[in-house]
């Protein structure tokens, strides 16, 4: 049974999800890295929300973990390179809190327009201050959106429902759908000089780090209002507080810091300034649906092999994930032995699904290949982190799809490419078991074993029984034995199956013969 651990608060809703699916679960919060450290490798699955912060040590030290699922959308605090290095699926729930998030940020907008916060603790404290807030209605203002995805888009609807006018920046949002928004798509320097209130709603990216800066804010019209519902880190905290005291800025309110928990910071007690302790995400509503969501999503990949929302590898539904186990199987096979059968660098790799299989997602069988092709040398490599490394060594890797398969219903062809020559080997499911059919160009029908070797030579009577002497004479049971040949007298190719490992001092004694090619062990 997989065990999950829960090390952040998070809605019990997760927990019982979990044991709903018959996984077991425990709930540590409050952990630190040490003891994480030191219970990780107890777990098939990590859910966390933003205090864990799982890093390349604890993912080193997690040697079960297959999953780590985040209930919410910011993965900032995941090391999403140490995971998919070691094979493991980071998720999120990109939706389950937007909502929520979007009305935060228009709570924050009306705080500020009317400084709601100091006005409600000094009417509390006895003063009335009433003569000394004047407001800024919302009603006709420019708001300015940077980031139009899930929760900009969300703010600019309810914005809209206020009767403002929204512009908005994001280099990735289509004119088609800035329509459909009825938002205006702009320049980031013409949004800073129009708006009446800035909102942000960007990840923190390098091209995001400290967007509103000193010199953008001094392009704004005084008395612009800033919010940040996003991440800290997208403004620069100390040009705000600047701007805010000398007035220029009306208000400020921030939900998110460039360092959390933010306990004590310069802008603290800065007239006009809101603050609010991350707290985007935090309503019952969103805090259930972002447990619901991450704990079915784990369960799911856990139990079945489904992958929804994984940010380091494809897609892969409930429905679909039995369909396609027996051709990841498949690829990860053709892939191995690929790995093993060619020995010069890589230059392209090619997939061709053909038959029923091309109407598939094919994308974790390209994957499966990648990561069987790249083992050989790269023993930690994995369905997660191979397409990446493929990408990082300049393996150019292409994919091509027929609805034709000869000879049988499904096909996929692997093809690699060297500075050399092009290798190509395809295999099928017969019966749901894979099988080899084609090897180097020649013609076969082979099932794949744990220990397997490759011999090529010119088709020669007599020259199986000197093969089966030379497996006899080491001890090599032969399982099964594949043929295949190109034309009468030309190139032959064995596939034999054997019981042990067939090791160096045997192929060489089998390269020894003569018109032997090679011979060469494979493993699976
Ligand atoms: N305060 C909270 O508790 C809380 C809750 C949920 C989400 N968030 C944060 O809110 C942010 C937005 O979340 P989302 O779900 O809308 O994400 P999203 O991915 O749907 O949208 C982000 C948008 O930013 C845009 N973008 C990327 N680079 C940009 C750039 N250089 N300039 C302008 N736009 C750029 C993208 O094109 C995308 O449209 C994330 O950082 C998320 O972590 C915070
Ligand atoms: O879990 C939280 O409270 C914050 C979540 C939020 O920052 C997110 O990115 O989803």
């Amino acid at each position: 049974m997989p065990k999950v651990l829960i090390s952040d608060k998070m809605s019990n809703a997760a927990t019982e999800v979990f044991r709903n699916r018959g996984i077991e679960v425990d709930v540590i919060t409050g952990l630190s890295k040490e003891e994480i450290i030191n219970i990780i490798p107890n777990y098939d699955g990590l859910a966390v929300r933003s205090s864990t912060r799982p890093d390349g040590e604890i993912i080193a030290a997690a040697a079960k973990l297959k999953v780590i699922g985040r209930a919410g959308i910011g993965v900032d605090n995941i090391d999403i390179k140490a995971a998919t290095d070691r094979g493991v699926v980071v998720m999120n729930t990109p939706f389950g809190n937007a909502i929520t998030t979007a009305e935060h940020a228009i709570a924050m907008l009306f705080s500020a327009a009317r400084q709601v916060p100091s006005a409600s603790v000094r009417t509390q404290n006895g003063e009335w201050p009433k003569s000394d807030y004047k407001g800024m209605e919302l009603f006709n203002k420019t708001l300015g959106i940077i980031g139009c995805g899930n929760i900009g888009a969300l703010v600019a609807e309810r914005a809209l429902g206020l009767k403002m006018k929204v512009i908005a920046f994001d280099p990735y949002l289509t004119p088609e759908r800035a329509v459909k928004l009825g938002v205006e798509k702009v320049e980031l320097d013409d949004l800073f000089k129009r708006a009446d209130a800035i909102t942000l709603h960007t990840p923190l990216v390098e091209g995001t780090k400290n967007i509103v800066n000193r010199e953008r804010l001094a392009m704004t019209k005084k008395g612009v209002i800033v919010v940040n519902c996003a991440r800290g880190g997208l403004v620069d905290e100390y040009a705000l507080k600047d701007a805010l005291d000398a007035g220029h800025v009306r208000a400020a309110a921030l939900d998110v810091f460039a360092v959390e928990p933010a306990k004590s910071h310069p802008l603290f007690g800065t007239p006009n300034f809101i603050a609010t302790p991350h707290l985007g995400a935090s309503t019952i509503e969103a805090q259930e649906n972002v447990a619901v969501q991450v704990a079915e999503q784990m369960a799911d990949y856990l139990l079945t092999g489904a992958i929804s929302n994984a940010l380091n590898t494809p897609s892969i539904s409930a429905e679909e994930a039995p369909r396609l186990k027996p051709f990841v199987d498949l690829a990860d096979k053709l892939g191995r032995m690929m790995g093993q059968l060619v020995h010069d660098p890589i230059k392209t790799v090619e997939l061709t699904y053909k038959g029923a299989v091309s109407q598939l997602n094919t994308n974790p069988m390209s994957a499966a290949a990648l990561s069987g092709l790249l083992k050989a040398a790269m023993p930690e490599v994995n369905m997660v982190s191979a397409p990446v490394i493929a990408k990082e060594r300049g393996i150019e890797v292409k994919e091509s799809y027929t609805t034709e398969a000869e000879r049988a219903e499904s096909l996929i062809r692997l093809m690699v490419e060297t500075s050399e020559r092009k290798f190509a080997i395809v295999g099928t499911i017969y019966r749901g078991e894979p099988r080899i059919v084609r090897l180097f160009g020649v013609q076969m029908d082979a099932a794949f074993f744990p220990n397997m070797l490759y011999v090529r030579n010119e088709d020669r009577p007599g020259f199986i029984g000197k093969l089966g002497a030379i497996l006899g004479d080491a001890g090599v049971n032969i399982a099964t034995f594949s043929l295949g040949r190109m034309d009468e007298g030309g190139e032959a190719v064995c596939l034999v199956a054997v019981d042990a490992p067939v090791d160096a001092v045997v192929c060489d004694t089998i390269k020894a013969v003569s018109l032997v090619q090679r011979a060469d062990p494979i493993t699976l």
